[in-house]
């Protein structure tokens, strides 16, 4: 009887849901349309969000809906076509951040309440401006980048003038240890070879479980509740660990830091403010309590963006048979006419152009974060393109991912690596893409971090195409490949595919072998 009754439940809500929900004209796989199965959780865990993503769009145009009550919109609409009604009021992050945030609450990232995000953010906002990264962290990020290549030389040197080397890891270690420069003031050491305790594999175990979290905020409560209660040793140990942090220079910063009624920062905003450092505390909390999983990874989450960038444009620029090594000899050619002096500082980076458009070209085929950044739909309701009303409370996302390989606005080769676009593009043209370009989001909660990021690929990816010859390793059943064939952004697989990538909110790349040799 109970299981009739269960089952009759069920199916008045998966018939409500699919004809008489708000969201009932909207196309997109039953499951979502029905409740009864979660797209976007099959995503975190199946890691291939950014190309079903893209199917659905091209099955199903550009409103999907991809949750009971959520749509993904695949195309940035003019201003004037979209509209909210009767309010103007900024759209709501959703719960999903919420699995995104720190032990202690939310960070800057992750806050939901736009009014406490507009006092955070104008209160940090001149502690991550380019005069402040420049004078604070630029010697840190150029020293760690010393660092790096005294590796890879050592590398080359060690296996007589060619080395094979996983260089997406590599560029890991560099991006942890620009890390630790920038919170303890002292490399990690992973460069050197000191310290490498699992750190790297445990942080992408942190960060896709907490986006599977993000698509079940029910979950949340229950694995806080199992994090915190780990036992008061524990927590004493991670605090003792936590208190090295105390002098680290970007919290310093943050100390002068103030509110808008000229109040100086109390402990716990300072605390919520310094991504970096609570980023560490928790990767130290994990590490104390020996478990691979807690809560409050927003930093993380974000923080390893430059790394992927990083990795993928070494990919695109040195080429395989996809994409011919003229980019390559264009990029390489462009840096020596340009005579810098490497370390490169951000200014001269600036300056080389073709450079800077594969850049942006590598930004917008492999965006960092693919995954549909969702928000709340405010009083007065969201009117779309397309004349799709959405109701207050509905939820509405936008993958950068999906929207960088439009064709409408990238034109018919949208799929293809070609930096030409960006310098070829007439200007009414080239702010048409530039507003498409949502690789660091768009409006208020635009990445603050923008700067810090490029500044990390700006010093590491010009020298290391500069400095050395390389090529990927080729894929055979003797190779140090892990899989058997590569996977890109795309989700297409080949042996030509130099890495293997995972498409949750991150699109992470394993796998990365190249061969290396000096060049200069
Ligand atoms: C290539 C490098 C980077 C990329 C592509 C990137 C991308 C993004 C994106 C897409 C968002 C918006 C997320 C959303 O709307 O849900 C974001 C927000 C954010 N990013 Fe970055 N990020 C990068 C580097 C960094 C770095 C190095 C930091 C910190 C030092 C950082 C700190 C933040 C913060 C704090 C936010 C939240 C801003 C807010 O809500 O006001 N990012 N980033």
């Amino acid at each position: 009887m109970l299981l009739y009754l269960l089952a009759f439940a069920l199916f008045s809500f998966a018939l409500y849901n699919l004809l008489f929900h708000p969201l009932a004209g909207i196309p997109g796989p039953l499951g979502s349309r029905t409740g009864l199965w979660s797209w976007k959780s099959t995503r975190a865990v199946k890691r291939d969000m950014g190309w079903k993503l893209l199917e659905l769009h091209k099955k199903y145009g550009t409103v999907v809906r991809i949750a009971r009550n959520e749509v993904s919109v695949c195309e940035r609409a003019p201003k004037t076509h979209l509209t909210r009604p009767r309010f103007k009021k900024p759209l709501k992050k959703t719960e999903f951040y919420d699995a995104l945030r720190d032990l202690d609450g939310p960070n800057l990232l992750s806050t939901l309440d736009n009014k406490s995000h507009t006092e955070m953010r104008r209160a940090e906002s001149a502690a991550y401006s380019l005069t402040k990264m420049q004078s604070e962290f630029e010697g840190s990020v150029q020293a760690a980048c010393g660092e790096f290549l005294a590796l890879l030389d050592r590398r080359i040197a060690a296996m007589e003038g060619k080395a094979t080397l996983d260089l997406g890891e590599a560029i890991q270690f560099f991006a942890m240890d620009v890390v630790g420069r920038m919170v303890l003031g002292k490399s990690f050491g992973l460069c050197a070879g000191e310290d490498r305790r699992g750190w790297v594999p445990l942080v992408e175990r942190i960060l896709e479980m907490s986006c599977f979290l993000g698509t079940q905020p029910f979950l949340l409560p229950f694995v806080r509740w199992a994090s915190r209660s780990q036992g008061a040793d524990m927590m004493c140990e991670a605090d003792r660990c936590s208190n090295r942090f105390n002098s680290d220079p970007f919290r310093e910063m943050f100390m002068q830091a103030k509110n808008a009624d000229g109040s100086v920062f109390s402990r716990d905003q300072v605390r919520a403010a310094v991504y970096v450092s609570s980023f560490f505390e928790e990767l130290i909390r994990n590490l104390t309590l020996g478990r691979g999983l807690t809560l409050g990874t927003g930093s993380d989450l974000i923080l390893s963006s430059p790394q992927k960038t990083m990795r993928a444009m070494i990919r695109y620029i040195v080429g395989n048979v996809r994409f011919p090594p003229v980019i390559y000899d264009k990029v390489q050619a462009e840096i020596e006419s340009a005579l810098v002096v490497f370390p490169l500082s951000y200014e001269d980076a600036c300056k080389l152009v073709y450079f800077q458009a594969c850049l942006k070209e590598t930004l917008r085929l492999h965006p960092p974060i693919p995954w549909p950044l969702p928000r709340t739909v405010a009083a007065g309701g969201l009117l779309l393109s397309g004349n799709h009303f959405l109701a207050e409370g509905t939820q509405v996302s936008m993958s950068p991912f999906v929207v960088h390989r439009q064709i409408e606005a990238f034109g018919s080769d949208a799929g293809e690596f070609r930096p030409e676009r960006w310098l070829e593009a007439d200007e009414t043209h080239l702010l048409e893409m530039e507003r498409k370009l949502l690789a660091f989001g768009a409006g208020p909660r635009v990445c603050i971090g923008k700067n810090i990021g490029l500044m990390e690929v700006f010093v590491v990816v010009p020298v290391l195409l500069w400095r050395y010859r390389i090529g990927f390793t080729t894929r055979s059943s003797e190779g140090p490949h892990r899989y058997r064939l590569g996977r890109d952004v795309d989700g297409k697989v080949g042996n030509d595919v130099p890495y293997f990538v995972t498409s949750q909110w991150a699109a992470v790349q394993r796998d990365f072998w190249c061969d290396l040799a000096s060049r200069v």
